[in-house]
């Protein structure tokens, strides 16, 4: 009995330091680990907005955009949030009557003031671009598409959003945008990746842009665009054709057929047994055939469908002109263009168009592309009324000239040849957000995309948490293994000193 309350008092590991010393050790790891883990838990995410407006020749689109609150320092992804189309025409549309153009952007900014989070409203800018439709309206009428900014405008201020302004992008910048917003979404420019390029057709206008190999610059400086974006160097070249958007080449092409003012004309570009009356003011009023306008034509003419592609192409043809260039190459109506880079995204219009021809896959050869559209466009209008009952009228028309002029302007026009056919991807949107300018146009005017690469944190947080907690166990077992030598000799028998 005594020599056991003798053995109890002489066991080291009951000396009170120790056990202070123990204690403490302890709960400085565990309070390590938490603050580690605490600190470094994942926060419910709060997220920041942006929001644009795509004033199109045809109609307006909105887009709200959101990126993660803590990262607006160039590390967050940008993503698409919402989109809403605004009901009726485009703004320029409303040349006659301006205050319309403000008042038919309100139900989609309704729409977006419940989306966006109210104690976010007065932080979230807010821009308007407008392109190739108020391009068209303001070399027509300057003072009519100034009020009609003026219109929109004060409808935008009414908003509790922070109203950036109001303005038209021009044709490079079109271009520019949309080509960083495809690059943007591919993850391309991060990783500092091979770019690719964009092709995005409109109603009134069309652009191409892609960073060539060994590009000349100094040929010609209008086309092309320097960016450094995440510590990489890109020239860019780009073209905005203006009037070669799908609407706009449609009255050019109609123009060309009814140059003598005839009171009927058969149009290889309309299916067969189609027949509508137009009437001829209404199709020159537009800059882009205004001067084409026949001398001498009746007040409407019949408009009636021929159905064939080939006739179609050469119609199409005979919009471009490619005798003269300046230039060591070029694309048409004179126009620098470099040999063709890479792969391309085609969004917009062309997405539209191919999607519903059905053409959209990139391994379908160009031939058989063309076997397609000569087929497609030889359908009967009536035929093609029954098979499609849920198309509008206008659109259903319009795809076998719409596809013909595709196919005419990529390869005739900008000489896609049958192999590099096959490197254009038809897309409506990347990762959730639809491809246009608007998403590059937000990222460029809220300096979201870095010049330099922004520095990471070298470590991910799950890592930094596995490193804190094995740094502290080895801790624990070091400051264990340094008590050996006060530690209970192990033997059966209690050891008495
Ligand atoms: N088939 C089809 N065409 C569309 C649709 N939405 C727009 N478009 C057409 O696509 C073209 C692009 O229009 P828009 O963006 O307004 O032109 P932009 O301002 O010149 O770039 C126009 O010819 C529209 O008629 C759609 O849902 N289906």
């Amino acid at each position: 009995m005594s020599a056991q309350r003798e053995m109890k008092e002489k066991n080291p590991w009951h000396t009170p330091l120790t056990i202070i010393i123990t204690v403490i050790g302890v709960i400085a790891i565990v309070a390590l680990v938490t603050v580690a883990v605490l600190q470094n838990r994942p926060v419910p995410q709060k997220y920041k907005y942006g929001i644009v407006l795509d004033a199109g020749s045809s109609h307006t689109a909105l887009y709200i955009y959101e990126w993660p609150a803590e990262k607006d320092n160039n590390t967050g992804r940008v993503e698409q949030k919402h989109s809403c189309k605004v009901k009726g025409k485009g703004i320029s549309s409303y040349a006659a009557e301006p205050e319309k153009a403000g008042m038919s952007l309100t139900e989609c900014m309704r729409e977006a003031e419940m989306q966006v989070p109210s104690r976010r409203h007065q932080e979230t800018p807010l821009y308007l671009g407008a392109t190739a439709g108020m391009r068209l309206l303001n070399i027509e009428n300057r003072e009519a598409s100034d009020k009609v900014f003026e219109a929109v405008e004060k409808a935008l201020q009414g908003f509790p959003f922070s109203y950036q302004g109001a303005r038209i992008l021009s044709g490079q910048e079109e271009g520019a945008f949309g080509w960083v917003t495809v690059n943007y979404l591919d993850d391309r420019l991060k990783q500092g990746l091979e770019t690719t390029g964009a092709l995005d057709l409109g109603g009134a206008s069309t652009q191409i842009s892609f960073v060539p190999h060994e590009y000349d610059i100094s040929e010609s400086p209008s086309n092309s665009v320097a960016f450094r974006l995440y510590g990489n160097d890109y020239n860019l070249y780009t073209h905005s054709f203006l009037c070669y958007g799908k609407d706009q080449v449609l009255r050019m092409a109609l123009a060309h057929q009814t140059r003598s003012g005839p009171v009927t004309m058969s149009d290889p570009c309309f299916h067969p047994g189609y027949s509508v009356t137009r009437n001829y003011n209404a199709l020159y009023d537009s800059p882009c055939v205004s001067e084409r306008k026949p001398k001498e034509a009746p007040l409407n003419f019949t408009h009636t469908g021929v159905g064939n592609f080939f006739r179609c192409q050469e119609v199409v043809k005979t919009l471009f002109n490619f005798t003269s260039c300046k230039y060591s190459r070029c694309s048409f109506n004179g126009i620098f263009q470099p040999p063709l880079q890479g792969s391309f995204g085609a969004f917009s219009a062309y997405y539209f168009v191919m999607n519903f021809l059905n053409l959209t896959d990139s391994s379908i050869p160009l031939e058989t592309v063309k076997a397609n559209l000569a087929n497609y466009c030889g359908t009967p209008w009536n035929q093609i009324k029954q098979q499609h009952p849920e198309v509008k009228e206008k659109y259903l028309a319009e795809y076998c000239f719409s596809g013909t002029y595709i196919v005419t302007l990529l390869t005739e026009g900008y000489n896609f040849t049958k192999e590099t056919f096959s490197k254009i991807k038809f897309i409506k949107e990347i990762k959730g957000s639809d491809a246009g300018w608007t998403l590059g146009y937000m990222l460029n005017l809220t300096n979201m995309i870095p010049a330099e690469a922004p520095d990471s944190p070298p470590l991910p947080h799950a890592g930094y948490v596995s490193i804190v907690t094995v740094i502290a166990l080895l801790l624990f077992i070091l400051f264990i293994l340094s008590l050996r030598p006060i530690w209970p000799k192990c033997s059966k028998k209690p050891q008495i000193v």
